[in-house]
C-alpha cells in the first residue's frame, strides 16, 4: 500500500554533513525517502551567496525584454549543440508547443568537427551563444552553473550514500568533461495559442540531477510514480526545486523514478521566469546498472517502459533523442540523418 503523497518536502542542505564531514544519517533517511516516494524535493542553504538567486532572475527577466532581433542573434537554429535562443511557442513537447522562450546553455567547449558513426551526440559538446550588448548574461549564468555543478555533485554523492554506495560511487561518469546543461526561461501566460494551457508538457529530464530555481508565480507540478494526484510544487524565494533524471532511474532499475513533471502556464499577461540545471555526466558516459543493497532492490520498480520515450543507458545518446523531438528545426538542419521520423 503506498500512501498518496501531497507535498513535497523540504531539506536543508547545510545539515547534510556533521561536524567530521560525514553524511548526517538523518539528512541521508530524509533524502531517500523523498527521491523514492516523490522524486522531487526542495532545497535550502545550497551556499549561494546573499542575493545571488533574486539576481540571476533579475538578470534573466530583462534579458528577455530586450528586442526580438537581438534575442534572434543567439538563434538555436544556428547551433548544432541546440544552444542559444528558442523562440516563444518553438519547442515542442509531448508533441505540442510549450508556452515559453529560452536560452539553452552549456559548458563553453570546441565544438568537434565530426562524429564517429552512432556517436552523433558529441556533437553536443561546444560553444554557447551569449549576448555581447547584454554581458551580464554570460556572467550570471555560468556563475551560476558553477555553483550548480558544485551543488548537483554533493546531491549525487548524498544519493549515493542513500544507495548504500561509496560518497564516490557516482563521479567517474562525470570526470574530465561533465556534459551539464543550464536553461534560462520566461513563460507567457496568452501568447502562444496553440499551447493552451501548456507552459512545458508533462515529461521526464534526461539526466541524474535537475536542480531549479523559480520566482514566485508557480505552476510546476509533480505526478510521483504510481500516483494520478499531482502535486504542486509551492516556490520558496530562494530554495532550489530539486528532481531526479532518467539516468538515476537507469542506474536503479526503477528504485529512483525520473519524475513526471510539468508547467502551467501563467495567466494572460503574468510572466514566470525559472532557470533549470541539469547535472548531467560526459555525453559518452554509459551507466550501468548499480547493486543495491537487498532491501532497496526489493522496492526497485523497474525502468519505464514508454516506447515512445525510450530510455537509453548512453546519456549521450539520451539527451540527444530528447534535443531532436524538442526541436525539431534546429534538428532538421544540423542531424537531418536523425530528424526524419
Ligand atoms: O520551469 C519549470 O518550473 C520546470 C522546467 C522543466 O521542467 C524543464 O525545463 O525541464
Ligand atoms: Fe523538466
Amino acid at each position: 500500500m503506498t500512501t498518496v503523497r501531497t507535498s513535497v518536502p523540504v531539506l536543508d542542505l547545510s545539515a547534510a554533513r556533521t561536524a567530521d564531514g560525514r553524511f548526517n544519517p538523518d539528512f541521508i533517511d530524509a533524502l531517500r525517502d523523498a527521491a523514492h516516494h516523490v522524486g522531487f524535493f526542495q532545497i535550502t542553504g545550497y551556499g549561494a551567496r546573499d542575493g545571488q538567486a533574486a539576481e540571476l532572475l533579475d538578470t534573466v527577466a530583462r534579458f528577455f525584454r530586450l528586442p526580438l532581433e537581438q534575442r534572434l542573434e543567439l538563434d538555436n537554429r544556428n547551433s548544432a549543440q541546440f544552444r542559444g535562443y528558442t523562440r516563444l511557442g518553438k519547442e515542442m513537447t509531448q508533441g505540442r508547443a510549450d508556452s515559453r522562450e529560452q536560452i539553452d546553455y552549456g559548458p563553453e567547449r570546441t565544438a568537434v568537427g565530426s562524429a564517429a558513426e552512432g556517436r552523433s551526440f558529441m556533437k553536443l559538446q561546444g560553444p554557447n551563444q551569449w549576448p555581447e550588448s547584454f554581458p551580464q548574461l554570460e556572467r550570471a549564468a555560468m556563475e551560476w552553473s558553477d555553483l550548480m555543478s558544485r551543488v548537483g555533485a554533493e546531491l549525487l554523492s548524498a544519493i549515493g550514500v542513500a544507495l548504500g554506495l561509496p560518497e564516490d560511487y557516482f563521479d567517474e561518469p562525470f570526470a574530465g568533461t561533465p556534459a551539464w546543461m543550464g536553461k534560462l526561461v520566461h513563460y507567457v501566460g496568452g501568447q502562444v495559442p496553440e499551447a493552451g494551457t501548456q507552459g512545458v508538457g508533462a515529461h521526464a529530464d534526461y539526466g541524474f540531477v535537475t536542480m531549479l530555481l523559480q520566482d514566485a508565480i508557480g505552476g510546476l507540478e509533480v505526478q510521483p510514480y504510481g500516483q494520478d494526484e499531482w502535486i504542486t510544487v509551492e516556490p520558496i524565494e530562494g530554495a532550489l526545486v530539486v528532481n531526479l533524471g532518467e539516468m538515476l532511474e537507469v542506474a536503479t532499475n526503477g528504485y529512483l523514478m525520473a519524475t513526471i513533471h510539468r508547467v502551467t502556464a501563467p495567466p494572460p499577461g503574468v510572466d514566470r521566469y525559472s532557470v533549470p540545471f541539469f547535472w548531467s555526466p560526459r555525453l559518452d558516459a554509459v551507466i550501468d546498472e548499480v547493486d543495491l543493497p537487498a532491501e532497496l532492490a526489493a522496492d526497485a520498480r523497474g525502468v519505464s517502459d514508454d516506447p515512445a520515450n525510450p530510455m537509453l543507458s548512453s546519456y549521450g545518446a539520451n539527451v540527444l533523442k530528447g534535443f531532436l523531438r524538442a526541436h525539431p528545426e534546429t534538428a532538421a538542419k544540423h542531424y537531418p540523418e536523425l530528424a526524419a521520423g
